[in-house]
C-alpha cells in the first residue's frame, strides 16, 4: 500500500496518508517535465509528533537499473557549455543538474527520514513509498506555492553559500530572475508584496530568499497560476521554454521527480513545495539528485562544488 509520511516546514506533527483513494486529504508528487503525477490519499490522516516517532518496519524496495552518473570532468565541461550558451543566445539563466549515486549500505529510511526532520526544521520533510514502484525522501526548503482563503503565497529562493562567506552580486541577480519572473505571474492580483531578499539557512548552508503574496480576485484559478509558476527559473531558467529544451538535451538523464513539485491538498489549504534536496532510495544504491543556477557570471569548479555541498542535506542525514 502506498503512503508518505511528512512534515510542514516549522511544524512538530507529522502526518501519515495510507491511500485509501478517498480524494481528501491528498499528497501529490508532480514530475519536472509535467508529464507524471501520483497521488495518494487519506481520509483520516494519522498524526504523530516527530519526538514519538519511531517506526521500524523494513521496506522492500526496487533493485535499481544500471546507471552511470556523469563524471566531475564533464560535469564542469557541461556547465561552461551552458554558460557559452547563456553568453551567446537570449537565455539568461539555466538549472543544471545531476546525479550523485552512492551505495546503499543498509541504511535505515525511516532513522534516517527522523534525522532530516530534526536537522531541517524549517524544510517540507517527506518519505514516499510506493511499493513495486519508487521511494523518494527529500527536506525542500522551497514553497512553490500555497493558497489559503484568498491569499496566495510563495518564495523566491536562488543562490546557494557557506555561512562563513558573503554574498556577490552573482547570487543576488540569479535570485532576482526568479523574484521578477514572480512578480510577473503575480500580477494580476490584488495588494502584492514583497519582502527581502533575506539570508536563511538550509542545513549547512544559506540561501537568498524572498516572500512574495497576493490576494485573488474571483476569476483566480490556482490551476492556471501553478502551470505558469512550474518550473520556476529556480530549477528550470529563463526564458522558461528555450532552459528546458537545454536541460532536456545536454543533461543526459531523466529528471523524474527531482524539481518537480510536491501537493498537500486539504479542504481547507493547497500547499505546493518544490521537490529539492532529495534522494531515491534502492535496495543496493540511492540517487541523491543536486543542481544549480547557471548565469553568466558562473564559475564551472564551484557549480560543481555547490552540488557537492547539497547533496551533504541526505548525505548527512542517512543512518543505520
Ligand atoms: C536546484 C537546486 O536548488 C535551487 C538552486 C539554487 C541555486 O542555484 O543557488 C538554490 C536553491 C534552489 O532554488 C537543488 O537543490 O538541486
Amino acid at each position: 500500500m502506498p503512503f508518505v509520511l511528512f512534515r510542514k516546514p516549522n511544524e512538530e506533527m507529522i502526518q501519515l496518508i495510507v491511500n485509501d483513494n478517498s480524494e481528501e486529504n491528498i499528497f501529490l508528487i508532480h514530475s519536472f517535465d509535467n508529464e507524471t503525477e501520483k497521488s495518494i490519499s487519506d481520509k483520516n490522516p494519522i498524526q504523530i509528533h516527530q519526538d514519538e516517532f519511531n517506526f521500524e518496519f523494513k521496506l522492500n524496495l526496487e533493485s535499481g537499473e544500471n546507471f552511470n552518473p556523469i563524471s566531475e570532468e564533464n560535469y564542469v565541461e557541461l556547465i561552461q557549455k551552458t554558460i557559452d550558451e547563456i553568453q551567446t543566445s537570449e537565455t539568461n539563466k539555466i538549472v543544471i543538474s545531476r546525479i550523485k549515486q552512492i551505495d546503499n549500505q543498509c541504511f535505515n529510511l525511516f532513522r534516517s527520514f527522523k534525522n532530516l526532520l530534526e536537522t531541517h526544521p524549517g524544510a517540507l520533510v517527506y518519505m514516499w513509498h510506493n511499493p513495486g514502484n519508487e521511494t523518494w525522501i527529500a527536506a525542500t526548503p522551497e514553497l512553490l506555492l500555497s493558497k489559503n482563503e484568498n491569499i496566495v503565497k510563495t518564495v523566491s529562493l536562488a543562490g546557494t553559500k557557506l555561512s562563513e562567506t558573503g554574498w556577490t552580486s552573482k547570487e543576488f541577480n540569479e535570485q532576482q530572475i526568479v523574484t521578477d519572473y514572480i512578480l510577473e505571474n503575480f500580477s494580476e492580483m490584488n495588494e502584492v508584496e514583497l519582502k527581502g531578499p533575506e539570508t536563511i539557512q538550509a542545513g549547512k548552508f544559506q540561501h537568498l530568499k524572498s516572500y512574495i503574496s497576493g490576494k485573488i480576485h474571483s476569476e483566480f484559478s490556482l490551476e492556471d497560476l501553478l502551470e505558469k509558476m512550474h518550473p520556476t527559473p529556480a530549477v528550470c531558467g529563463l526564458p522558461k521554454e528555450k532552459a528546458f529544451e537545454f536541460i532536456v538535451e545536454n543533461e543526459g538523464y531523466d529528471r523524474n521527480f527531482y524539481a518537480g513539485y510536491i501537493g498537500i491538498e486539504t479542504e481547507s489549504s493547497q500547499e505546493y513545495f518544490v521537490n529539492l534536496r532529495c534522494a531515491q532510495f534502492y535496495q543496493n544504491k540511492i540517487w541523491i539528485y543536486v543542481g544549480g543556477g547557471i548565469t553568466a557570471e558562473s564559475n564551472p569548479q564551484n557549480e560543481w562544488n555547490e552540488t557537492e555541498l547539497k547533496s551533504g542535506t541526505i548525505l548527512n542525514s542517512l543512518l543505520k
